[in-house]
């Protein structure tokens, strides 16, 4: 496996949901083990227990990311600390080249009663390097955290933002061969968690394989070559970016009620932006009970920024009930020069809306062009209905959108 970093074959993991159980089940395992008979493999499970990580393979390059991506309890966390050794598969096999910097549970790793520099020390340690090649890191570490006014004060007194700016500052700075990040930088603020994206691409440059688990695909789109969306311990084969936004928004979509039901929202991003009310209204400014294709619509949303933000990209992203994107309006042209701070509103507009009659949803997605702000899945459902009467044209009532081209009839010669 020359380039190859990290290689997983046909790994499996299960755990026991029943503690008794489970210590029942570990003890015999271990006496088992003794006696050279092994549970497990691809042994069945035993009562209680289920797979967490089933049958998974990948490899990661040197330089490569790959991100992970899906629903709470999918195995992401699972399968990192298989990865970092903390836990040992029931079946197939990992092997991870190099040093492994890994930030996995927020302020694991950390000694709670010591100071942030004894903890450099500790966790620089642990690694392997001396106390000199410590010493010579140690600026930069705390440098790069920027928690030098709290470096002596106990770990404990830190925020969760705290802990993950050491964390990162020191996982970076041990120069890793392969990192392992999870969730972690969520926590930071936005402009810190630009920082470590820069730094993320900028070790990528100098070799270092990356796994970055992430609840926000549009992160991991722009952050790693290639993602994996887990699904209750499974991982179809690694796709790109894109293929892999399709897949996880199916598997959201899937997870919500049939639209027109009830309204369910799902957010996610950095929320030093967020849209505060989306709503649909008509050339009056109503907000109309049902709307007809033929109608002027506008799709207003008011947001509220926490702080001075320029060079913002927003969408619109209207569904069909089968979850298709239907028309994506994308603003991606909103000048540098434009300030965003407090409450504003932003609107596009359809005129007429041309939609056939159906179930509707919108999503309202905020970025900055590098990270996402907001994302609100399903902000909003409406209905579209051809008016009853004269003008309704079953014809015209096909499909999703009415497209107002035009047709040219030419004698052939
Ligand atoms: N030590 C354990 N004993 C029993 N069950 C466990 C243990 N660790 C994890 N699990 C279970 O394994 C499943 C996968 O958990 P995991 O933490 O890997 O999910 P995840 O995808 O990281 O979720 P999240 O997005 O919420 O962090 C979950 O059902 C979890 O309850």
């Amino acid at each position: 496996m020359t380039d190859t970093m990290i290689k997983v074959e046909g790994v499996s993991k299960k755990f026991c949901r029943n503690l008794k159980r489970s210590l029942w089940y570990g003890m015999s395992d271990l006496a088992g083990e003794l006696v050279g008979r092994r549970h497990g493999g691809d042994g069945g499970l035993r009562r209680d227990e289920f797979w967490a990580i089933k049958d998974v393979s990948f490899e990661v390059k040197r330089g490569e990311a790959l991100g992970l991506i899906g629903h709470n309890g999918a195995g992401k966390t699972t399968l990192l600390r298989l990865l970092n050794g903390l836990i040992k598969p029931d079946a197939g096999r990992v092997e991870v080249r190099g040093r492994v910097g890994a930030l996995i549970a927020l302020g694991a790793g950390f000694n709670p009663i010591l100071s942030g520099r004894e903890n450099i020390y500790i966790n620089a340690s642990v690694l392997g390097l001396s106390k000199r090649e410590i010493d010579s890191k140690l600026d930069a570490i705390i440098d790069f955290s920027e928690i030098e006014d709290f470096i002596d004060a106990p770990v404990q007194s830190y925020s969760s933002g705290m802990h993950v700016r050491l964390g990162f500052s020191i996982a970076i700075h041990l120069s890793p061969d392969v990192m392992l990040v999870d969730e972690a930088l969520a926590v930071g603020d936005a402009r810190f968690q630009k920082k470590c994206f820069d730094r993320i691409q900028k070790l990528q440059g100098q070799g270092t394989a990356f796994i970055v688990v992430s609840h926000n695909p549009y992160q991991i789109e722009s952050l790693c070559q290639k993602v994996g969306v887990m699904h209750k311990g499974c991982m179809p084969p690694v796709c790109d970016g894109k293929q892999a936004l399709n897949l996880y928004h199916d598997l959201v979509q899937q997870s919500l009620p049939p639209l027109g039901r009830s309204k369910t929202d799902y957010r996610e991003g950095t929320g030093v932006l967020r849209f505060e009310s989306l709503r649909v209204v008509d050339a009056n400014g109503q907000e109309p009970n049902v709307v007809n294709t033929s109608d002027t619509i506008c799709i207003v949303a008011d947001i509220n920024a926490e702080q001075r933000l320029s060079g913002l990209r927003f969408r619109f992203e209207i569904c069909s009930a089968n979850n298709a994107i239907v028309i994506m309006a994308t603003a991606n042209g909103v000048s540098e020069s434009q300030i965003f701070e407090g409450k504003r509103s932003v609107s596009f507009t359809m005129s007429p809306c041309q939609l056939t009659s159906g179930w509707y949803y919108i999503n309202a997605v905020a970025s900055d062009g590098k990270v996402r702000l907001d994302t609100w899945q399903r902000a909003l459902e409406f209905r579209v209905t051809q008016r009853d009467g004269p003008g309704r044209n079953l014809s015209t009532d096909q499909g999703v959108f009415v497209c107002n081209g035009h047709w040219d009839f030419m004698s052939c010669i």
